[in-house]
Protein backbone atom coordinates (compact mmCIF):
# COMPACT_ATOMS: atom_id res chain seq x y z
CA UNK A 1 0.00 0.00 0.00
CA UNK A 2 1.37 3.49 -0.52
CA UNK A 3 1.43 6.41 1.69
CA UNK A 4 -1.11 8.55 2.89
CA UNK A 5 -1.34 11.68 1.57
CA UNK A 6 -3.09 14.54 3.70
CA UNK A 7 -5.48 16.63 2.00
CA UNK A 8 -3.89 20.15 1.34
CA UNK A 9 -4.57 22.68 4.45
CA UNK A 10 -4.84 26.66 3.48
CA UNK A 11 -4.62 28.44 0.08
CA UNK A 12 -0.67 29.38 0.34
CA UNK A 13 -0.95 33.13 -0.10
CA UNK A 14 -0.10 34.52 -3.87
CA UNK A 15 3.14 35.62 -2.88
CA UNK A 16 6.38 34.38 -4.74
CA UNK A 17 7.16 31.15 -4.14
CA UNK A 18 10.62 30.65 -2.23
CA UNK A 19 12.40 27.75 -1.16
CA UNK A 20 15.11 27.44 1.73
CA UNK A 21 17.10 24.12 2.26
CA UNK A 22 18.52 23.31 6.09
CA UNK A 23 20.99 20.31 6.15
CA UNK A 24 21.76 19.44 9.59
CA UNK A 25 25.23 18.42 10.14
CA UNK A 26 26.62 18.97 13.64
CA UNK A 27 25.98 15.44 14.82
CA UNK A 28 29.49 13.63 16.22
CA UNK A 29 28.58 10.13 14.91
CA UNK A 30 28.80 8.24 18.13
CA UNK A 31 26.82 5.08 16.63
CA UNK A 32 29.00 5.42 13.31
CA UNK A 33 31.98 5.20 16.11
CA UNK A 34 34.85 6.61 13.56
CA UNK A 35 35.84 9.51 16.04
CA UNK A 36 34.72 12.45 13.78
CA UNK A 37 31.84 14.22 12.95
CA UNK A 38 29.72 11.77 10.78
CA UNK A 39 29.16 14.83 8.50
CA UNK A 40 33.21 14.16 7.45
CA UNK A 41 32.86 10.44 7.26
CA UNK A 42 33.90 9.41 3.56
CA UNK A 43 31.62 7.52 1.47
CA UNK A 44 33.17 6.78 -2.15
CA UNK A 45 35.83 8.92 -0.92
CA UNK A 46 34.33 12.16 -0.46
CA UNK A 47 32.42 13.17 2.48
CA UNK A 48 28.80 12.47 3.45
CA UNK A 49 27.92 16.37 3.44
CA UNK A 50 29.19 16.98 0.04
CA UNK A 51 27.05 13.72 -1.22
CA UNK A 52 23.87 15.61 0.47
CA UNK A 53 24.85 18.85 -1.30
CA UNK A 54 25.27 17.43 -4.60
CA UNK A 55 22.19 15.04 -4.53
CA UNK A 56 19.88 17.86 -3.26
CA UNK A 57 21.67 20.93 -4.60
CA UNK A 58 20.25 22.64 -7.36
CA UNK A 59 22.75 21.31 -9.94
CA UNK A 60 21.38 17.67 -9.93
CA UNK A 61 17.71 18.57 -9.57
CA UNK A 62 16.15 20.42 -12.39
CA UNK A 63 12.74 22.33 -11.01
CA UNK A 64 14.45 22.15 -7.15
CA UNK A 65 15.31 25.81 -7.39
CA UNK A 66 16.22 26.20 -3.92
CA UNK A 67 17.13 30.13 -3.16
CA UNK A 68 18.98 29.66 -0.26
CA UNK A 69 20.93 26.86 1.86
CA UNK A 70 21.75 26.62 5.25
CA UNK A 71 24.92 24.15 6.66
CA UNK A 72 24.25 23.60 10.25
CA UNK A 73 27.79 22.21 11.11
CA UNK A 74 29.94 21.52 14.61
CA UNK A 75 31.05 24.29 15.84
CA UNK A 76 35.06 23.11 16.71
CA UNK A 77 37.84 23.63 14.32
CA UNK A 78 39.22 21.81 11.93
CA UNK A 79 35.77 19.73 10.83
CA UNK A 80 33.67 23.66 10.79
CA UNK A 81 36.66 24.69 8.36
CA UNK A 82 36.34 21.76 6.31
CA UNK A 83 32.67 21.33 6.49
CA UNK A 84 32.56 24.82 5.49
CA UNK A 85 34.10 24.63 2.65
CA UNK A 86 32.12 22.47 1.18
CA UNK A 87 29.26 25.02 1.67
CA UNK A 88 31.31 27.27 -0.44
CA UNK A 89 32.50 25.02 -3.59
CA UNK A 90 28.84 24.06 -3.98
CA UNK A 91 27.71 28.07 -3.60
CA UNK A 92 30.30 28.81 -6.35
CA UNK A 93 29.15 25.79 -8.09
CA UNK A 94 25.38 25.87 -7.67
CA UNK A 95 25.28 29.68 -7.69
CA UNK A 96 23.31 29.90 -4.73
CA UNK A 97 24.21 31.90 -1.07
CA UNK A 98 24.87 28.96 1.26
CA UNK A 99 25.02 30.26 4.87
CA UNK A 100 27.02 28.41 7.97
CA UNK A 101 25.54 28.33 11.39
CA UNK A 102 27.07 26.31 14.73
CA UNK A 103 25.04 23.54 15.43
CA UNK A 104 23.62 22.81 19.10
CA UNK A 105 23.44 20.23 21.69
CA UNK A 106 20.66 18.23 20.08
CA UNK A 107 18.86 17.87 16.22
CA UNK A 108 16.46 19.70 17.57
CA UNK A 109 18.69 22.21 18.56
CA UNK A 110 20.68 22.55 15.30
CA UNK A 111 17.43 22.96 13.34
CA UNK A 112 16.16 25.83 15.05
CA UNK A 113 19.70 27.64 14.25
CA UNK A 114 19.00 26.91 10.41
CA UNK A 115 15.42 27.99 11.10
CA UNK A 116 16.79 30.74 12.84
CA UNK A 117 19.11 31.78 9.57
CA UNK A 118 16.68 30.91 7.28
CA UNK A 119 14.07 33.75 8.90
CA UNK A 120 16.95 36.21 9.08
CA UNK A 121 17.37 35.86 5.51
CA UNK A 122 13.66 35.77 4.57
CA UNK A 123 13.56 38.87 6.82
CA UNK A 124 16.71 40.23 4.58
CA UNK A 125 14.84 39.70 1.40
CA UNK A 126 11.05 40.59 2.14
CA UNK A 127 10.31 36.81 1.87
CA UNK A 128 6.78 36.01 3.05
CA UNK A 129 7.06 33.15 5.88
CA UNK A 130 3.95 31.68 4.66
CA UNK A 131 5.50 31.02 1.46
CA UNK A 132 8.69 30.24 2.25
CA UNK A 133 9.34 26.23 1.61
CA UNK A 134 11.73 24.76 4.90
CA UNK A 135 13.18 21.56 3.09
CA UNK A 136 15.31 20.05 6.73
CA UNK A 137 17.60 17.45 5.85
CA UNK A 138 20.19 15.25 7.80
CA UNK A 139 23.57 15.60 6.67
CA UNK A 140 23.07 11.70 7.81
CA UNK A 141 21.35 10.76 4.62
CA UNK A 142 23.70 11.83 1.86
CA UNK A 143 22.22 9.76 -1.17
CA UNK A 144 18.34 10.65 -1.30
CA UNK A 145 17.34 11.11 -4.43
CA UNK A 146 16.32 15.07 -5.28
CA UNK A 147 13.23 13.78 -6.30
CA UNK A 148 11.91 13.06 -2.97
CA UNK A 149 12.55 16.78 -1.83
CA UNK A 150 10.93 17.81 -5.09
CA UNK A 151 7.54 15.66 -3.75
CA UNK A 152 7.95 17.35 -0.35
CA UNK A 153 7.84 21.11 -1.28
CA UNK A 154 5.37 20.63 -4.29
CA UNK A 155 2.80 19.34 -1.29
CA UNK A 156 4.13 21.99 0.95
CA UNK A 157 3.41 24.96 -2.31
CA UNK A 158 0.17 22.97 -2.78
CA UNK A 159 -1.17 23.71 0.93
CA UNK A 160 0.35 21.33 3.59
CA UNK A 161 1.73 23.24 6.24
CA UNK A 162 4.01 20.34 7.68
CA UNK A 163 5.39 17.07 5.32
CA UNK A 164 7.37 13.98 5.82
CA UNK A 165 8.43 11.70 2.98
CA UNK A 166 8.19 8.32 3.98
CA UNK A 167 8.40 4.50 3.40
CA UNK A 168 6.35 1.00 4.08
CA UNK A 169 8.05 -0.34 6.77
CA UNK A 170 8.91 -4.59 5.66
CA UNK A 171 9.87 -5.46 9.59
CA UNK A 172 7.48 -7.01 11.68
CA UNK A 173 7.36 -4.50 14.28
CA UNK A 174 6.61 -4.96 18.24
CA UNK A 175 6.64 -3.45 21.47
CA UNK A 176 8.74 -4.07 24.24
CA UNK A 177 8.53 -3.52 27.89
CA UNK A 178 12.84 -3.16 28.84
CA UNK A 179 12.29 -3.57 32.62
CA UNK A 180 10.01 -7.02 32.03
CA UNK A 181 12.73 -9.04 31.41
CA UNK A 182 12.05 -12.77 31.37
CA UNK A 183 13.81 -14.65 33.82
CA UNK A 184 14.16 -17.47 31.63
CA UNK A 185 16.09 -16.09 28.68
CA UNK A 186 19.54 -14.72 28.87
CA UNK A 187 19.37 -11.39 31.26
CA UNK A 188 19.11 -9.51 27.92
CA UNK A 189 16.07 -10.72 27.19
CA UNK A 190 13.09 -7.78 26.84
CA UNK A 191 9.50 -8.81 27.13
CA UNK A 192 6.85 -8.61 23.99
CA UNK A 193 4.00 -6.19 24.99
CA UNK A 194 2.36 -6.11 21.44
CA UNK A 195 3.00 -5.58 17.91
CA UNK A 196 1.65 -2.99 15.70
CA UNK A 197 0.04 -3.13 12.87
CA UNK A 198 2.33 -2.85 10.05
CA UNK A 199 -0.08 -1.47 7.13
CA UNK A 200 -0.18 1.63 9.37
CA UNK A 201 3.54 1.83 10.02
CA UNK A 202 5.84 3.78 7.73
CA UNK A 203 9.78 4.96 8.25
CA UNK A 204 9.96 8.55 8.11
CA UNK A 205 12.74 10.20 6.16
CA UNK A 206 14.09 13.50 5.54
CA UNK A 207 13.67 16.25 3.93
CA UNK A 208 10.84 17.26 6.08
CA UNK A 209 9.21 20.21 4.52
CA UNK A 210 7.35 23.11 6.07
CA UNK A 211 6.58 26.56 5.89
CA UNK A 212 8.50 29.15 7.47
CA UNK A 213 5.51 30.50 9.69
CA UNK A 214 4.65 27.16 11.32
CA UNK A 215 8.58 26.11 11.73
CA UNK A 216 8.94 29.53 13.63
CA UNK A 217 5.60 28.36 15.75
CA UNK A 218 7.03 25.20 16.43
CA UNK A 219 10.50 26.55 18.03
CA UNK A 220 8.11 28.71 19.74
CA UNK A 221 6.20 25.86 21.20
CA UNK A 222 9.40 24.04 21.62
CA UNK A 223 10.89 26.68 23.96
CA UNK A 224 8.30 26.32 26.35
CA UNK A 225 8.93 22.51 26.85
CA UNK A 226 11.40 20.96 29.52
CA UNK A 227 14.98 19.96 27.33
CA UNK A 228 14.44 16.59 28.01
CA UNK A 229 11.07 16.59 25.91
CA UNK A 230 12.15 18.69 23.78
CA UNK A 231 15.07 16.03 22.93
CA UNK A 232 12.74 13.12 22.78
CA UNK A 233 11.37 15.26 19.40
CA UNK A 234 13.38 13.51 16.79
CA UNK A 235 11.81 15.59 14.16
CA UNK A 236 9.99 18.46 13.46
CA UNK A 237 6.46 16.56 11.93
CA UNK A 238 6.43 15.26 16.10
CA UNK A 239 6.24 18.97 17.04
CA UNK A 240 3.40 19.09 14.32
CA UNK A 241 1.36 16.88 15.54
CA UNK A 242 1.77 17.91 18.80
CA UNK A 243 0.20 20.97 18.16
CA UNK A 244 -2.68 19.27 16.48
CA UNK A 245 -0.87 20.32 12.80
CA UNK A 246 -1.89 18.11 10.09
CA UNK A 247 1.46 16.19 8.93
CA UNK A 248 1.09 15.22 4.92
CA UNK A 249 3.18 12.33 3.89
CA UNK A 250 4.47 11.46 0.55
CA UNK A 251 6.56 8.77 -1.49
CA UNK A 252 10.12 8.23 0.47
CA UNK A 253 12.72 6.23 -1.14
CA UNK A 254 14.86 3.15 -0.08
CA UNK A 255 18.04 5.34 -0.85
CA UNK A 256 17.39 8.34 1.03
CA UNK A 257 18.74 5.76 4.02
CA UNK A 258 20.08 6.97 7.13
CA UNK A 259 23.66 6.48 8.00
CA UNK A 260 23.50 5.52 11.83
CA UNK A 261 25.79 2.24 12.28
CA UNK A 262 28.72 0.76 10.18
CA UNK A 263 26.18 -1.37 8.23
CA UNK A 264 24.08 1.09 6.89
CA UNK A 265 27.54 2.85 5.75
CA UNK A 266 28.20 -0.42 3.80
CA UNK A 267 24.85 -0.58 2.22
CA UNK A 268 24.76 3.05 1.27
CA UNK A 269 28.48 2.16 -0.47
CA UNK A 270 26.77 -0.40 -2.17
CA UNK A 271 23.75 2.12 -3.55
CA UNK A 272 26.62 4.48 -4.36
CA UNK A 273 28.45 1.98 -6.91
CA UNK A 274 24.97 0.72 -8.32
CA UNK A 275 24.71 4.18 -9.70
CA UNK A 276 27.46 2.92 -12.23
CA UNK A 277 27.60 5.90 -14.65
CA UNK A 278 26.83 8.76 -12.32
CA UNK A 279 29.51 10.91 -11.51
CA UNK A 280 31.32 9.48 -7.50
CA UNK A 281 34.24 11.76 -8.12
CA UNK A 282 34.70 15.48 -8.25
CA UNK A 283 37.55 14.64 -10.45
CA UNK A 284 35.10 13.44 -13.50
CA UNK A 285 32.07 15.16 -15.57
CA UNK A 286 28.98 13.52 -15.92
CA UNK A 287 30.31 11.23 -19.04
CA UNK A 288 34.19 10.82 -16.26
CA UNK A 289 36.36 13.39 -18.65
CA UNK A 290 38.37 15.57 -16.61
CA UNK A 291 36.55 19.09 -16.05
CA UNK A 292 37.79 21.81 -17.77
CA UNK A 293 39.68 24.39 -16.65
CA UNK A 294 38.54 27.05 -13.99
CA UNK A 295 41.17 29.67 -13.31
CA UNK A 296 39.61 32.28 -11.03
CA UNK A 297 39.91 35.89 -10.75
CA UNK A 298 40.98 38.19 -7.93
CA UNK A 299 40.83 41.98 -7.52
CA UNK A 300 41.43 44.10 -4.64
CA UNK A 301 39.55 47.42 -3.49
CA UNK A 302 40.22 50.27 -1.28
CA UNK A 303 38.01 52.93 0.49
CA UNK A 304 38.29 55.19 2.87
CA UNK A 305 36.08 57.87 4.71
CA UNK A 306 36.80 60.77 7.26
CA UNK A 307 35.28 60.70 10.71
CA UNK A 308 32.75 63.88 10.29
CA UNK A 309 34.03 66.94 12.49
CA UNK A 310 32.33 66.77 16.10
CA UNK A 311 30.12 69.84 15.08
CA UNK A 312 28.02 67.53 12.53
CA UNK A 313 26.59 64.30 14.31
CA UNK A 314 26.12 61.57 12.02
CA UNK A 315 25.23 58.14 12.23
CA UNK A 316 27.92 55.55 12.20
CA UNK A 317 27.56 52.62 9.69
CA UNK A 318 30.56 50.26 8.90
CA UNK A 319 30.46 47.02 7.46
CA UNK A 320 26.69 46.94 7.28
CA UNK A 321 25.82 47.52 10.72
CA UNK A 322 24.42 50.77 12.72
CA UNK A 323 26.88 51.80 15.90
CA UNK A 324 25.11 53.68 17.80
CA UNK A 325 26.88 56.18 19.89
CA UNK A 326 29.82 56.59 17.37
CA UNK A 327 30.38 59.44 15.50
CA UNK A 328 29.77 58.81 11.60
CA UNK A 329 31.66 58.85 8.32
CA UNK A 330 31.54 61.66 6.00
CA UNK A 331 31.27 61.34 1.71
CA UNK A 332 28.53 59.58 -0.02
CA UNK A 333 25.51 57.71 1.14
CA UNK A 334 26.50 56.10 4.55
CA UNK A 335 30.04 56.13 4.04
CA UNK A 336 30.15 52.46 4.79
CA UNK A 337 34.31 51.84 3.56
CA UNK A 338 33.94 47.93 4.11
CA UNK A 339 31.11 47.22 1.99
CA UNK A 340 32.31 50.18 -0.58
CA UNK A 341 35.87 48.42 -0.60
CA UNK A 342 34.07 45.07 -0.79
CA UNK A 343 32.04 46.49 -4.08
CA UNK A 344 35.56 47.91 -6.16
CA UNK A 345 37.13 44.05 -5.29
CA UNK A 346 34.30 42.64 -6.57
CA UNK A 347 34.41 45.06 -9.61
CA UNK A 348 38.43 44.88 -9.82
CA UNK A 349 38.39 41.21 -10.28
CA UNK A 350 35.82 41.03 -12.49
CA UNK A 351 37.61 44.00 -14.93
CA UNK A 352 34.29 46.14 -15.42
CA UNK A 353 35.72 49.41 -13.44
CA UNK A 354 35.61 50.73 -9.63
CA UNK A 355 32.75 52.26 -7.66
CA UNK A 356 32.97 55.76 -9.34
CA UNK A 357 32.16 53.96 -12.93
CA UNK A 358 28.88 52.07 -11.30
CA UNK A 359 27.94 54.43 -8.63
CA UNK A 360 29.75 57.63 -9.11
CA UNK A 361 28.37 60.83 -8.94
CA UNK A 362 27.98 61.53 -12.73
CA UNK A 363 26.58 57.93 -12.86
CA UNK A 364 24.04 58.17 -9.91
CA UNK A 365 23.57 61.40 -11.95
CA UNK A 366 22.54 60.39 -15.01
CA UNK A 367 21.66 56.11 -15.70
CA UNK A 368 21.71 54.49 -11.97
CA UNK A 369 19.65 57.26 -10.20
CA UNK A 370 17.62 54.10 -8.45
CA UNK A 371 21.01 53.85 -6.42
CA UNK A 372 21.15 57.52 -5.35
CA UNK A 373 21.45 57.34 -1.62
CA UNK A 374 21.81 53.52 -1.35
CA UNK A 375 23.30 52.21 1.67
CA UNK A 376 26.63 50.05 1.75
CA UNK A 377 24.75 46.95 1.84
CA UNK A 378 22.87 47.83 -1.05
CA UNK A 379 25.83 48.73 -3.17
CA UNK A 380 27.01 45.41 -2.20
CA UNK A 381 24.13 43.57 -3.38
CA UNK A 382 24.10 45.73 -6.97
CA UNK A 383 27.65 45.08 -7.29
CA UNK A 384 27.56 41.19 -6.70
CA UNK A 385 24.47 40.98 -9.16
CA UNK A 386 26.82 43.18 -11.64
CA UNK A 387 29.21 41.07 -11.72
CA UNK A 388 27.14 38.01 -11.96
CA UNK A 389 25.51 39.72 -14.89
CA UNK A 390 29.40 39.62 -16.43
CA UNK A 391 29.45 36.04 -16.12
CA UNK A 392 31.34 35.84 -12.97
CA UNK A 393 30.19 33.52 -9.66
CA UNK A 394 31.67 34.93 -6.32
CA UNK A 395 33.91 32.58 -4.50
CA UNK A 396 34.86 34.63 -1.44
CA UNK A 397 35.87 38.47 -0.48
CA UNK A 398 37.43 39.52 2.40
CA UNK A 399 37.80 42.63 4.36
CA UNK A 400 40.03 44.35 6.48
CA UNK A 401 39.47 47.78 7.88
CA UNK A 402 41.93 49.90 10.07
CA UNK A 403 40.46 52.35 12.43
CA UNK A 404 40.51 53.14 16.38
CA UNK A 405 36.95 53.02 16.77
CA UNK A 406 34.18 51.00 16.89
CA UNK A 407 35.56 47.87 18.68
CA UNK A 408 34.73 45.39 16.33
CA UNK A 409 35.33 42.02 17.43
CA UNK A 410 32.29 41.05 19.70
CA UNK A 411 29.76 42.02 16.10
CA UNK A 412 32.07 40.28 13.78
CA UNK A 413 30.25 37.33 12.96
CA UNK A 414 26.93 39.37 12.57
CA UNK A 415 28.61 42.06 10.04
CA UNK A 416 29.93 38.74 8.56
CA UNK A 417 26.10 37.29 8.36
CA UNK A 418 25.05 40.87 6.91
CA UNK A 419 27.36 41.65 4.23
CA UNK A 420 27.77 37.61 3.33
CA UNK A 421 23.63 37.92 2.71
CA UNK A 422 24.54 40.95 0.48
CA UNK A 423 26.42 39.37 -1.81
CA UNK A 424 25.38 36.13 -1.90
CA UNK A 425 28.91 35.01 -0.96
CA UNK A 426 31.12 34.16 1.96
CA UNK A 427 32.55 38.08 3.19
CA UNK A 428 35.05 37.60 6.24
CA UNK A 429 35.60 40.58 7.87
CA UNK A 430 38.76 41.55 10.24
CA UNK A 431 39.53 45.12 11.70
CA UNK A 432 43.22 45.93 13.15
CA UNK A 433 44.96 49.45 14.67
CA UNK A 434 47.83 51.51 13.32
CA UNK A 435 49.53 51.92 16.37
CA UNK A 436 48.17 55.26 16.34
CA UNK A 437 50.04 56.11 13.47
CA UNK A 438 48.63 58.12 10.55
CA UNK A 439 45.08 59.20 9.88
CA UNK A 440 43.60 55.80 11.04
CA UNK A 441 46.16 56.69 14.44
CA UNK A 442 44.96 59.65 14.89
CA UNK A 443 40.38 58.47 14.68
CA UNK A 444 40.11 60.81 11.77
CA UNK A 445 38.90 58.52 9.31
CA UNK A 446 38.69 54.69 8.45
CA UNK A 447 40.70 52.51 6.12
CA UNK A 448 39.66 49.55 4.35
CA UNK A 449 41.28 47.01 2.02
CA UNK A 450 39.05 44.35 0.33
CA UNK A 451 40.22 41.33 -1.85
CA UNK A 452 37.71 39.58 -3.87
CA UNK A 453 37.68 36.13 -6.01
CA UNK A 454 35.74 35.69 -8.61
CA UNK A 455 35.08 32.19 -10.73
CA UNK A 456 34.37 32.46 -14.62
CA UNK A 457 30.68 30.78 -15.01
CA UNK A 458 32.65 29.60 -18.51
CA UNK A 459 35.57 27.74 -17.75
CA UNK A 460 38.16 27.52 -19.88
CA UNK A 461 39.03 24.76 -21.93
CA UNK A 462 40.74 21.73 -20.59
CA UNK A 463 43.93 21.05 -21.21
CA UNK A 464 44.85 17.78 -22.36
N1 LIG B 1 23.50 17.96 17.92
C1 LIG B 1 23.17 17.48 16.74
C2 LIG B 1 22.86 16.12 16.55
C3 LIG B 1 22.55 15.65 15.27
N2 LIG B 1 22.56 16.51 14.23
C4 LIG B 1 22.27 16.04 12.87
O1 LIG B 1 21.05 15.37 12.81
C5 LIG B 1 21.09 14.34 11.84
C6 LIG B 1 20.56 13.02 12.39
O2 LIG B 1 21.31 12.71 13.55
P1 LIG B 1 22.06 11.33 13.78
O3 LIG B 1 21.99 10.48 12.60
O4 LIG B 1 21.60 10.80 15.10
O5 LIG B 1 23.58 11.83 13.86
P2 LIG B 1 24.57 11.89 15.07
O6 LIG B 1 23.99 12.67 16.22
O7 LIG B 1 25.85 12.38 14.51
O8 LIG B 1 24.72 10.34 15.46
P3 LIG B 1 24.90 9.68 16.88
O9 LIG B 1 23.58 9.85 17.58
O10 LIG B 1 25.24 8.28 16.57
O11 LIG B 1 26.01 10.43 17.57
C7 LIG B 1 22.54 14.21 11.38
O12 LIG B 1 22.69 14.74 10.08
C8 LIG B 1 23.29 14.99 12.42
O13 LIG B 1 24.47 15.63 11.92
C9 LIG B 1 22.88 17.85 14.43
O14 LIG B 1 22.91 18.62 13.48
N3 LIG B 1 23.16 18.31 15.69
C1 LIG C 1 14.65 13.13 11.28
C2 LIG C 1 14.87 11.65 11.13
O1 LIG C 1 15.89 11.38 10.21
C3 LIG C 1 13.59 11.05 10.56
O2 LIG C 1 13.69 9.66 10.50
C4 LIG C 1 15.21 10.98 12.44
O3 LIG C 1 14.15 11.11 13.34
C5 LIG C 1 16.50 11.50 13.06
O4 LIG C 1 16.77 10.74 14.22
P1 LIG C 1 18.21 10.73 14.92
O5 LIG C 1 18.10 9.87 16.12
O6 LIG C 1 18.52 12.17 15.23
O7 LIG C 1 19.16 10.16 13.93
Amino acid sequence: MGPQVAPAETKRPDAEQHRALVIVAAGSGQRLGHGIPKALVELGGRPLLAHALDSLGPLRAPGLGIDLVVLVLPGLPPARERLAALGAEHARRAGIPVIVRDGGPSRPASVARGVDAVAEQARHHGWDERSLTVLVHDAARPLTPADVAERVARQVEAGSVAVVPAVPVTDTIKRVDPAGRLGHHSEQAEQVRDTLPRAELRAVQTPQGFTLEFLLRAFAHLGELKAEEAEALTDEAMVAEALGVDVAVVSGDARALKITTPADLLAAEALLAERGSEPSSPGTDPAGRPPAVVVPRVGIGHDVHAVASAGEPRELWLAGLHWPGEQGLTGHSDGDAVAHAACDALFSAAGVGDLGVHFGADTLGTDREDMEGASGVRLLEEAARIVREAGFEIGSISVQFVARRPKFGPRREEAQRVLSAAAGAPVALSATTSDGLGFTGRGEGVLATATAVLIPQSPAPAVS
